[in-house]
């Protein structure tokens, strides 16, 4: 450190020259002198500091707060896992990404599960990994698997039926399938929007529509839809993606809203980027794979974690929930409460991002 910016923290320095030469000599012998007490002060009041705090009821005090926060935590984590403990859950896209790891959490808490997927393969093995994990001191369930595509209604019809007989009813639904989407409006065939809708949107519906009315019999029922954060905002290049899950967040919302007096929850999740095969499973404007592993969804939050918090919003049955980091989260406000500096970013971006046939 330079002595001389030690100036302004030493305020009972006395300045004396020394004659000729030995002047600044003397004068920077003072500074040092001065600071090196100041030093031992500052030591000596931190001492002083830390004794106050630990012989006093300061720390036992802050370690009581820390351990009475951990043990509601805990409890909560607990209860949350008890509210699934023997329900009977159904998870769409099972056999990927998020619904897989739903399928882990949720299976270790106890939950009857039925899960769903077009690949009845992926489902068996999936089963088998399940029946295999001892990882649990709650008794668990062996799954039952529904093969069905959701671009396909008549299929939906018959698959809700199926999956009614496994237990008899449903506690849980959670709407977790889903595609996402590459290009730009202008070079999109039609045909990928409305698949990108039937997907995301449409199927979702129809089988909520279909597993309705036995919830409303029981007044029992949880319909969870795994939406997005571009169900809140919209990205350039996302259109059909985009369009789908704020559709989701609209009919979920409507649904929450008229079931509330036969005792159904409804829930929608906002996740941010998460760590699947979602980019390398996109459709581009022309239907084809887009088959690359974006940077922003290998850097996304893991999908185990986004499966506990999944578990947590049941648990506490939550209505709306977003799971994402600070940018995309205040984005959402930024939209609300600046649409024009929002737009302009999202302007910037198209800009940035477009590439000619390829986004
Ligand atoms: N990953 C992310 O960054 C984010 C994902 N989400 C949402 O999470 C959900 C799960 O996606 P994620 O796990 O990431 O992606 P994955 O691509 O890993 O999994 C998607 C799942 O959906 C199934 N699926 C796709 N199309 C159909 C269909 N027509 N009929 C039945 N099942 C279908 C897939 O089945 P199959 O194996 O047969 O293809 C697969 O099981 C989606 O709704 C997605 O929008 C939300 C925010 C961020
Ligand atoms: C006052 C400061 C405000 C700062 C806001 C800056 C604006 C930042 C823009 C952020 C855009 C975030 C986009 C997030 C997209 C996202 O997380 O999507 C999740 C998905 O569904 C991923 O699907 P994809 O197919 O796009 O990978």
């Amino acid at each position: 450190m330079d002595p001389l910016n030690l100036v302004p923290y030493l305020p009972r320095a006395e300045w004396s020259l020394g004659p000729g030469d030995q002047g600044w000599l003397t004068m920077l012998g003072q500074v040092l002198k001065e600071y090196q007490t100041c030093t031992r002060r500052r030591s000596l009041l931190r001492a002083r500091v830390m004794d106050f705090v630990t012989s006093t009821a300061i720390l036992p005090l802050l370690l009581g707060c820390v351990g009475v926060c951990s043990l509601f935590k805990l409890l909560q984590w607990l209860r949350t896992r008890a509210c699934v403990r023997n329900a009977v859950v159904v998870i769409t896209g099972a056999t990927s990404g998020l619904g897989r790891e739903c399928a882990r959490v949720f299976h270790a808490a106890g939950a009857k599960l039925v899960l769903c997927g077009r690949n009845a393969e992926a489902l068996e093995e999936l089963t088998r990994e399940l029946a295999a994990s001892r990882a649990t001191k709650v008794q668990t369930h062996k799954p039952y698997t529904v093969t069905f595509d959701l671009t396909d209604p008549g299929a939906i019809v018959g698959a809700a039926a199926e999956i009614l007989q496994c237990f008899g009813y449903v506690d849980v639904l959670i709407n977790n399938a889903g595609i996402s989407y590459r290009g730009t409006i202008v070079d999109t065939n039609l045909d990928v929007d409305r698949r990108v809708m039937e997907t995301n949107y449409f199927g979702p519906v129809a089988l909520t529509k279909a597993l309705l009315p036995s919830m409303i019999r029981r007044r029992q029922g949880h319909v969870v839809a795994i939406s997005s954060i571009q169900g809140k905002i919209s990205v350039p290049f996302r259109s059909a993606y985009a369009a789908s899950k704020h559709a989701t967040q609209a009919f979920f919302d409507c649904l929450r809203a008229e079931v509330e007096r036969h005792d159904i929850e409804v829930t929608v999740v906002s996740p941010g980027y998460i760590q699947t095969s979602l980019s390398l499973n996109a459709v581009t404007a022309d239907g084809s794979k887009y088959g690359v592993m974006d940077e922003t969804t290998a850097q996304g939050r893991s999908p185990s974690q986004v499966a506990r918090d999944v578990l947590a919003a049941v648990g506490k049955k939550k209505k709306d929930v977003v799971l994402a980091d600070v940018a995309p989260s205040l984005a959402v406000y930024l939209r609300t409460l600046a649409p024009r500096l929002f737009f302009s970013l999202m302007a910037s971006r198209a800009r940035k991002e477009w590439k000619p046939k390829r986004c």
